[in-house]
């Protein structure tokens, strides 16, 4: 029999910290990073700012932002040795799968990887902002049988990115868009990623592996990987006029639908309006409104009958795809965003460390002797 002990599965409702990186307010569906909505940032600021507001707890100035880009556009280029890894990776391997092992390969690489003083844990903070891309860009050519594209100093972090996995540039409308996603995805409080990110730090161990567990934690379809999972199942449903037929079986056969619920939010993401709109753009922008129309028709059956909201991998799918990129191709995305949170918070753990250990209770079998090998029958 099993002791008096409450037990919170899943850690609901558990405060397991403090934070001074993000808030989310579940009563107001808002969010903001170190004090600024999400909104804002994404109207009024760039992905880079956002980066630098995570890990400096300020905007950067003018010469700030400059002297930032000037180190990330420094460390995109990955070594000779990690490009020969990554063309030995099997060619049907998850691309998650590949930038967990590329970053883990950068920690074996990285000439501070043991240091976990704050100022090496930033520089290194600073090397895997800038490389994760190259290294997501480059696994996805290398999948296709396409030669990688070398990153371009010339190109802010968005253009780069496009380019690295197009070898062009798109419009102007459509790096907004992507810069907004990238805000949007860059941090959420102790989400389980940024979790394991934070449990790992706590053992005093270092930068690389705690994001090579959180890149791990992060590719689950309960998380990140549902982004992918959302544009899988837009992509099963024949029109938007078939999507209530769709959405009403995945009911009968009790399937959860990607994309919907969220252990905080219960009547909104605060960040789905904001993306929702994004993706619409993007939706003009290609003229193929298809997938937003089979969108909308799930989000509405959703809340009538399942009172459930959408998070922000429903929009951000589609947007995604609408871009022009691979499917197995957003959960990377996700990580070239969220490395920026996910770094924030192992700087804040071990500025403040102290073991996360938490207890089980337990429901095994009680004690009993060993019966020597022999006398087992
Ligand atoms: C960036 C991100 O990581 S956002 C999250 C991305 N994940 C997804 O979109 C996957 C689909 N969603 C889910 O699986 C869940 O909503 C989670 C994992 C995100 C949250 O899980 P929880 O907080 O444990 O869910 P919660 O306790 O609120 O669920 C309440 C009820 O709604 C149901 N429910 C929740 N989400 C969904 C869904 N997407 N589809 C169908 N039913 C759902 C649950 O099954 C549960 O039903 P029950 O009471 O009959 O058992
Ligand atoms: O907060 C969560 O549990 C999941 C989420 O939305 C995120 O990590 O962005």
């Amino acid at each position: 029999m099993s002791e008096a002990i409450e037990v919170r599965k899943g850690l609901v409702g558990v405060y397991a910290d403090d934070s001074a990186v993000s808030k989310v307010m579940p009563e107001t569906n808002s969010l903001t990073y170190r004090g600024y909505a999400v909104q804002d940032l994404c109207e009024n600021a760039s992905f880079d700012e956002t980066a630098y507001l995570l890990w400096n707890g300020e905007l950067p100035n003018r010469a700030q932002l400059a002297a930032f880009q000037a180190e990330e556009k420094a460390n995109r280029a990955l070594s000779p040795a990690l490009l020969r890894v990554l063309r030995e990776f099997p060619r049907e391997a998850h691309p998650m799968d590949m930038i967990r092992t590329a970053v883990s390969f950068m920690g074996m690489e990285d000439p501070e990887t043991a240091d976990i003083s704050d100022a090496a844990q930033r520089r290194k903070a600073m090397r895997l902002l800038a490389k994760i891309p190259t290294a997501v860009a480059a696994s996805n050519r290398l999948s296709k049988g396409l030669e990688p594209i070398a990153p371009d100093p010339a190109l802010p972090f968005c253009e780069n990115f496009f380019h690295m996995v197009f070898g062009k540039v798109p419009q102007k409308e459509v790096i907004k868009a992507f810069d907004v996603s990238m805000i949007l995805y860059a941090e959420h409080t102790f989400n389980a990623s940024t979790f394991t990110a934070r449990t790992i730090t706590s053992t005093m161990a270092d930068m690389h592996g705690a994001i090579t567990g959180a890149i791990a934690a992060l590719k689950g379809p309960l998380h990140g990987g549902a982004n992918e999972a959302v544009m899988h199942m837009l992509k099963e449903i024949p029109s938007p006029e078939a999507a209530e037929a769709w959405i009403q079986d995945k009911f009968d056969h009790k399937a959860l639908v990607m994309g919907f619920g969220h252990r905080v939010y219960k009547t909104g993401d605060s960040r789905v309006p904001t993306m929702k709109k994004y993706a619409e753009i993007m939706a003009e922008v290609v003229g193929d409104k298809r997938w937003m129309n089979t969108s909308a028709v799930l989000a509405r059956v959703m809340l009538e009958k399942k009172n459930i909201h959408p998070n922000l991998d429903f929009p951000a799918g589609p947007a995604y795809y609408l871009m022009g990129f691979d499917i197995p191709l957003f959960t990377p995305i996700f990580v070239c965003s969220r490395i920026t949170g996910w770094a924030a918070h192992v700087l804040e753990q071990a500025a403040d460390n102290r073991l996360i250990r938490p207890l089980s209770r337990y429901t095994g079998v009680e004690q009993r002797p060993v019966v020597p090998l022999a006398e087992r029958g």
